[in-house]
């Protein structure tokens, strides 16, 4: 992490981190002050967000439901797949617990961040200690690309959306499977949202 200023916040991006076991262990080592910011989207959706993206590099893997289920017929989800692992949110939620509070933490919805974009970057303003200096006059909502862009970004003068390889269209998931996978995580998602004290209403 490069020094950080007295009045500076530094900010590092990697969404491995939640899910890897040494993260909390070496951040509270490094900083116990650190602020955690998770951003979580329904579990189901994430698992085939994650599928289309690596389909989007190697079209050749198998389908969504032969990786996601160790037995199809009884139903058995194969939760050794990082797909699915990594949407079982109340675990890896619980190892960053031996750590840090739940103060530290502010966990954004993907959804919202979608549908009410400053809204979510309201509160990721004020947990940081930030002026609301992103609001709603940053965003608009681009049709052409399905989500919302910035109407000007820092230091441009044109509007910018995310890149090709964000909001890409997902295949089409068998009704039954994506049913299955919505029980598998139902408990969990129960439990992450009693233990956040938020319901992130994906069930
Ligand atoms: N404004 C805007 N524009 C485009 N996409 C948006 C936006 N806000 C959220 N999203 C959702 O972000 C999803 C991709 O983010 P990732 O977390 O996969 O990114 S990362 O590669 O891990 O950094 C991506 O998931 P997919 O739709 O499955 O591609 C989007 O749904």
């Amino acid at each position: 992490m490069p020094r950080t200023l007295e009045g500076q916040i530094t900010m590092e991006k990697t969404p491995s981190y939640f899910v890897t076991k040494e993260a909390p262990r070496r951040i509270y080592n490094m900083s116990r002050d650190t602020k955690l910011i998770v951003v979580v989207r329904n579990p189901v959706t994430r698992a085939i967000s994650d599928y289309t993206q690596t389909l989007s590099k190697n079209p050749s893997i198998p389908s969504f439901q032969a990786l996601a289920f160790k037995n199809l017929s009884t139903g058995l989800i194969d939760t050794s797949w990082s797909a699915v692992r990594i949407g079982i949110y109340a675990k890896h939620l619980d190892n960053w617990l031996q750590y840090f509070p739940l103060s530290k933490f502010l966990f954004v919805s993907g959804e919202r961040l979608v549908s009410d974009p400053a809204g979510e970057m309201g509160r990721v303003q004020d947990f940081l200690g930030l002026k609301r200096v992103v609001t709603d006059k940053h965003f608009y909502f681009n049709e052409t690309k399905g989500f919302p862009c910035l109407k000007k970004p820092e230091g441009g003068s044109k509007p910018r959306c995310l890149g090709k390889s964000k909001g890409r269209p997902h295949p089409k998931i068998d009704m039954q499977v994506v049913q299955r996978l919505r029980e598998f995580y139902r408990p969990f998602n129960m439990k992450f949202y009693q233990m956040t004290g938020q319901d992130f209403g994906w069930d």
